[in-house]
């Protein structure tokens, strides 16, 4: 048998992306647009120092457009969503990190523009409002917060004019009001919700969590206990689901609660007694000086 001279082939190497950091709209809608090919695209946004949760939503984005689309991931701390006195001054910053991560898991580009290249004539006199969808929970707790975030969120609607848009279900009352806006006022981008990705033992991952202490840390997963026992309990009833939640809550005493809520996802508002069918149960509680969110999705019988 002849032997085979060919040139053993050389392993294929795995492709790796290279993110492209834009600061400016011209920037982004060069790298995001370099040519007139008509491709699927996506937008994750976020606030910066990305972890696993936004990891999960990059690497949907690629799936949703596929190996020739283009996925764009925004990293912005927008002022107009913190209230005086919240954490925007402590908010982690980690731009080098987070390029990185985002191309390692599937983003083309990364725009993080700064305060003033989002909001050139400085705040903005004229804004959404998320009405009465926004005015429970983390909108009482946080006055204007969900304004902000929306008007935020159709600015980079706007300038990245994606196909899809993907956001976590962690932020399940943000989910739900962008979900709104854009069926309110006819945006034309599908929303895309993505399940909250965990710890193993159960803490939702956030940005915010790096904020915790040891101990801490073992306080904050009173959150997901509760919300756990809250669902295994939803055979029962409403009033069952808030007395089991409840009790994992009352008993560590690291916690401060915030709201511990069984809602209605629909109209955002407080299931009444009684209620049947598909229900968010969500907490927000503070855990030393840091403010922690978290649900889950529920049936009550
Ligand atoms: N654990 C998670 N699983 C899935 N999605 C997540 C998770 N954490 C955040 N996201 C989503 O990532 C997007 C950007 O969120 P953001 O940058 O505020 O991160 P974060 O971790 O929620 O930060 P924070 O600590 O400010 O709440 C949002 O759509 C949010 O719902
Ligand atoms: C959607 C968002 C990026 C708007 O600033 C923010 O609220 C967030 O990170 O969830
Ligand atoms: N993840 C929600 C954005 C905020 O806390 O402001």
């Amino acid at each position: 048998m002849a032997r085979d001279r060919r040139p053993a082939k050389a392993p294929k190497a795995p492709k790796v992306r290279q993110a492209e950091l834009t600061r400016t709209v011209e920037e982004f809608e060069a790298a995001f647009w370099p040519d007139e090919q008509p491709v699927d695209n996506a937008v994750v946004m976020t606030m910066g120092a990305l972890h696993a949760g936004h990891a999960a939503l990059i690497r949907a984005a690629r799936r949703q457009v596929g190996p020739e689309g283009r996925v764009a991931v925004t990293v912005f701390v927008n002022p107009l969503q913190f209230g005086a006195g919240e954490d925007l001054d402590r908010y982690p910053r980690t731009l080098d990190a987070d390029v990185a991560l985002a191309a390692e898991v599937g983003a083309d580009v990364v725009f993080a523009p700064t305060v003033e290249e989002v909001y050139p004539n400085g705040e903005p006199v004229v804004r959404l409002s998320a009405g009465p969808m926004g005015a429970g929970f983390e909108g009482a707790s946080r006055p204007g917060h969900f304004d902000g975030m929306l008007t935020v969120v159709a600015k980079l609607l706007h300038i990245t004019d994606p196909d899809f848009a993907l956001f976590g279900e962690k932020d399940a009352q943000q989910l739900a009001l962008i979900r709104r806006m854009v069926a309110d006022l006819d945006f034309d981008v599908e929303v895309v919700g993505v399940p909250t990705v965990r710890e193993e033992d159960g803490l939702a991952l956030s940005s915010r969590n790096r904020f915790l202490s040891e101990d801490e840390r073992k306080q904050a997963l009173a959150l997901s206990r509760a919300l756990f026992a809250g669902r295994d309990a939803g055979a029962k009833g409403a009033a069952a689901v808030r007395e089991a939640a409840a009790a994992v809550l009352d008993a560590e005493d690291g916690v401060a609660l915030d709201y511990l809520a069984l809602i209605d996802p629909d109209t955002f508002t407080e299931a009444p007694d009684g209620f049947q069918g598909e229900a968010v149960l969500a907490v927000a509680a503070k855990v030393g000086t840091t403010r922690l969110i978290d649900n889950v999705g529920i049936i009550v019988r």
